[in-house]
């Protein structure tokens, strides 16, 4: 699996965010976004997950353009998380059971309640209202069910802003326990002081240009 951008821009009217970003990454890396606030992290990863269009340039997934993709393989493939995790439906199970129906397979309740222990939730988690979770559970559940099916590439979107300690830790060891097990790519886009001294590789939109380092 390989998930390049070439060349890539966006621009929104006369304010250029970035020009000319070029990276690639594959199985098992993990790349960490940073920049300063408004530089365009966040719009990075929505074009990158399909959810908004490039002003210039392309991204390529295993050398074929996003848009040659059917919609629902490319989410598949290509899994967007963000800060605030979008749940529906009433229940945790009614979230989880989603990539199941997606995919049109019937929900595996052990796989379900496997990824809810690995986030430190219990069981009995899947019957829960999803208006009577806190923030962090609601952002577990959230990463939970973007990894209930590996994808090839996952991308946070500040995925631990505003979260606990505890709970950090629950959602990074899941993602990383994922990763070491299905070997996908990582897109982390962070604010974080811890995790960008502990990133290996960054990329740096500064000045509408990116720096991978
Ligand atoms: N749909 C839109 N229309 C016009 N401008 C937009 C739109 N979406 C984002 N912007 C602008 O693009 C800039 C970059 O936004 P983006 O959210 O990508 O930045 P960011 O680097 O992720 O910022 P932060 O670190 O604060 O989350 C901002 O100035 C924002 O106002």
């Amino acid at each position: 699996m390989r998930l390049a951008v070439k060349d890539l821009g966006k621009h929104y009217g006369e304010q250029v965010l970035f020009s000319d970003l070029n990276f690639a990454v594959t199985n098992d890396d993990w790349l960490t976004v940073i920049g300063e606030s408004g530089s365009g992290k966040s719009t990075l990863l929505k074009i990158i997950a399909g959810l908004v269009d490039a002003s210039t340039g392309l991204v390529l997934l295993n050398d074929k353009e996003e848009w040659t993709y059917p919609v629902d393989e490319y989410r598949q493939r290509v899994s967007y998380a963000t800060q605030a995790a979008q749940l529906f439906g009433e229940t945790v199970r009614d979230n989880l059971d989603l990539p199941f129906l997606v995919r049109k397979q019937e929900p595996d309740v052990k796989r379900q309640v496997a990824l809810l222990e690995q986030v430190e939730l219990p069981a009995d988690f899947l019957d829960r209202n999803i208006h009577d979770l806190s923030g962090g559970q609601r952002q577990r559940v959230g990463v939970a069910r973007n990894l209930i099916f590996a994808p090839d590439v996952l991308l946070l979107d500040e995925i631990s802003t505003g979260l606990d300690a505890d709970t950090k830790a629950a959602i990074w060891h899941l993602v990383e326990h994922m990763q070491a097990k299905a070997h996908f790519a990582v897109l982390s886009v962070t604010h974080d002081a811890q995790e960008i001294k502990s990133a290996k590789w960054t990329l740096k939109i500064e000045d509408g240009r990116g720096v991978l380092s």
